[in-house]
């Protein structure tokens, strides 16, 4: 599982400032990362004993969560075990690898976390009698916050495994913000000479070599915040206050630039409405 901590670089931003409890800054940085890593495991646990997790309510959660679907054989499981670098996934050559719905977490480029969830994949000729069952365990992603749909591009009959997978997903029922903003991922390039996407929209990587994928992670990134109402701010801090430990545990930060000189530190954050709200109220200005 990857529960790596952010780029250094960025975190630990500039200075080593002593706080007055003796804690360098650096030190308290690194212990309140660790708690957030903490916070992140205990995520995950948690939506590995009980898949219902999903369903309370999304603006409540902290991490946002990502439903990555397609064709059986198209690459769904190589895909996630690029984006987060867990070595426990096991993709393979054949139809229904996955026989059970996973989460694993990920880091998106301004160190968002994330949770991927991989499911099981589509097949147009499923028997009658199974449909029922395999709708059932895609249930839980009318609560996810965003659906990756991953298409094998060297398949020869991509564009119909294409609308399979659209029709079923029009008949699960799913809440419209979901299907409008489905992020499509045109995987196993590697397999076509100069791939060029017929769809402008369409993401191109091969989760197998590893190529597109930053690009994957910043579109991920920019539709995850739009549709999760969060906002990426610089806030200024005083250092002798509670202020940063709180935007450490409740929201993400991705740079902290010091100001020896007065005590300060612009902070960059990524942060929900609603925690917005609260630090507001919590520290007037
Ligand atoms: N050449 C190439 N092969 C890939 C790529 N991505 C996945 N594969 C291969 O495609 C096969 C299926 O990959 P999986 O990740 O198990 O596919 P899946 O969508 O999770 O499959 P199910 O769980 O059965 O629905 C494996 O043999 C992978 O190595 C890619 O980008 N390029
Ligand atoms: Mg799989």
């Amino acid at each position: 599982m990857s529960t790596k901590t952010p780029d250094k670089k960025f975190i630990f931003g500039k200075g080593n400032f002593q706080i007055l409890t003796g804690e360098t800054f650096m030190e308290m940085q690194y212990r309140l990362l660790k708690e957030k890593e903490f916070k992140i495991r205990n995520a995950l646990e948690k939506l590995r004993r009980k898949r219902s997790v999903l369903r309370t309510q999304r603006r409540r959660r902290e991490f946002p969560v990502i439903s990555v679907m397609g064709y059986t054989n198209c690459g769904k499981t190589t895909l996630i075990k690029a984006l987060t670098g867990d070595e426990g996934l096991q993709p393979q050559d054949g139809l229904f690898a996955t026989l059970d719905i996973t989460a694993h977490a990920g880091y998106l480029p301004s160190h968002l976390a994330v949770i991927y969830v991989d499911t099981i994949g589509f097949l147009s000729e499923l028997p009658h009698d199974l449909i029922e069952s395999f709708s059932a365990t895609l249930d839980d992603v009318a609560y996810s916050d965003l659906i990756v749909h991953v298409r094998d591009i060297s398949h020869p009959e991509t564009v119909l495994q294409k609308a399979s997978v659209l029709s079923v997903l029009k008949n699960l029922n799913l809440p419209s913000h979901l299907l409008d903003s489905v992020v499509e991922v045109h995987n196993k390039v590697d397999l076509i000479e100069r791939y060029q996407s017929p769809e402008t929209n369409a993401i191109a990587v091969s989760a197998l070599l590893g190529y597109g994928l930053e690009e994957l992670k910043g579109e991920i990134e920019r539709t995850v915040l739009k549709t999760t109402g969060k906002n990426i701010l610089t806030i200024k801090v005083n250092l002798g206050g509670p202020q940063l430990s709180w935007l450490y545990k409740e929201a993400t930060v991705q740079e902290v630039d010091v100001m020896p000189e007065d005590g300060t530190a612009n902070v960059k954050v990524i942060i929900s409405n609603s925690a917005l709200g609260k630090y507001k109220k919590l520290f007037p200005q």
